[in-house]
């Protein structure tokens, strides 16, 4: 059935009601928005494509990735024989190595702190999360990157092609050889991978949004993939009580906080990419517009407007907090750090009376490496525990 989209405005809750039926699904205490996007099937018959706030059709993904951690179901069973895709007189474990070794160096090069902090989970999860890394910055290359202007839809349905050869045992080169092996070994569903490809595809047909729904979905598709890509990776506690959604929620709220700090960090250089993700009715409600961030200064609307934004990005790292001590132990230190150190840019930008307009908000040197021993020991003995500890 072809179907095309349209934004209309259903004016209230009660009006949408009877055009289409509002869709609740199950996540309790959470509000259900009605989100006036509805899809229109051949003859104009409504589909009800998606009445349902960002947050929840999330959720849904969310759900399905636990489900499948659970079951310990592999993203793809694929015999794997690398010699068969891959030219060069290597036999399948010499050449698996090179790949995984190829994975870490860049990781190495890109993400010195984030290298580091991987060097204490088991080598095969670390190795994993290479190849995951690797992937995702070569698909946030692809928009980002030198050739970006290059850069068409199309480009991007051949990556997602791409995407899914790597998840059948078909990888293009090395870097993909690594995934292909990761996703054969633990149970990573591809879901989150194409969601992250949907991502950047959003990012080139948008440059502003609406409100705090549409930058949530944004950002779930940019970033909180990233969580949920990881979890089956980095394994949870086998003493762990908690449910895995509740796992996962936290990996997904980790990559929502991540992605809302880079956002606030980089006000000033998206700005002069005619750029702005912050959501705009929130602007207009501080009495701002797009101009003000063209202009650049600080002024005590601004304040206030970013005072608000940071304390919500904080409350997705709180969020977060919740299920890093579920994580298998030796997994906790790199998440801890990570988080630790996304989270004192927040503090960096108040530091810089909230200009991001003109500077750059970062962790030092010295506050870096004070992160990495603090990690470890919250990641040892508990943020509360290591708390204790330290006050005797
Ligand atoms: C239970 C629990 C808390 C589990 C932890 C789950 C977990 C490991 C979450 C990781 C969250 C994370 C690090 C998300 C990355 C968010 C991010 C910064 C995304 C960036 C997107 C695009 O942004 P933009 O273009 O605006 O920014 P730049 O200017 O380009 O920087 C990304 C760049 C997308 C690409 C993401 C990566 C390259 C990072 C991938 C990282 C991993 C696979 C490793 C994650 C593991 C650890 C230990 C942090
Ligand atoms: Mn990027």
């Amino acid at each position: 059935m072809s179907s095309v989209v349209l934004w209309v405005n259903c004016g209230p809750k009660e009006n949408a009601k009877s055009m289409v039926d509002i869709c609740s699904i199950g996540r309790t205490q959470r509000s259900v928005k009605v989100c006036s996007r509805i899809k229109f099937g051949s003859g104009g018959a409504v589909v009800a494509e998606s009445l349902r706030s960002s947050e929840e059709r999330v959720y849904e993904v969310v759900l399905k990735q636990a489900a499948l951690v659970r079951e310990e179901k592999r993203g793809a069973n694929i015999e794997f024989d690398l010699e068969k895709t891959i030219e060069g007189d290597f036999s399948n474990g010499d050449l698996l190595n090179l790949a995984y070794d190829r994975c870490g160096e860049v990781c190495a090069e890109y993400a010195k702190t984030f290298y580091l902090g991987t060097q204490l989970m088991t080598e095969e999860r670390r190795k994993a999360i290479w190849a995951i890394y690797v992937w995702c910055r070569r698909t946030d290359e692809l928009v980002d990157g030198p050739n970006a202007s290059h850069i068409t839809p199309k480009a991007l349905d051949r990556w997602e092609q791409r995407l899914s050869d790597v998840f059948e045992g078909r990888p293009y080169d090395l870097y993909d050889a690594a995934l292909s092996h990761t996703v054969s070994k633990y149970p990573v569903d591809i879901q989150p991978f194409k969601d992250m490809i949907e991502g950047m595809r959003m990012d080139l047909r948008k440059s502003r949004y609406n409100n705090f729904d549409e930058l949530y979905l944004y950002c779930y598709y940019v970033a909180g993939t990233v969580g949920l890509m990881s979890v089956p990776v980095m394994g949870i506690a086998p003493q762990s009580k908690a449910s895995t959604e509740t796992i996962y929620n936290a990996a997904l709220a980790l990559g929502i906080a991540n992605q809302l700090t880079n956002i606030l960090r980089d006000v000033g250089e998206d700005g002069r990419r005619g750029r702005v993700y912050l959501p705009q009715d929130e602007l207009a409600q501080a009495g701002l517009s797009d101009d003000d961030i063209m202009r650049g200064r600080v002024t005590e609307k601004w304040r206030n407007f970013m005072k608000g934004q940071i304390k919500r990005a904080r409350m997705f790292f709180d969020e977060a907090e919740k299920g890093v001590a579920e994580l298998s132990s030796a997994s906790r230190w790199p998440v801890w750090a990570s988080l630790l150190l996304y989270r004192q840019i927040l503090d960096s930008i108040e530091a810089n009376d909230y200009d991001n307009f003109t500077k750059r908000a970062y962790v030092g040197k010295v506050n870096k490496l004070l992160s990495l021993p603090a990690a470890y020991g919250i990641a040892l003995l508990g943020p509360q525990n290591l708390t204790k500890f330290l006050m005797r």
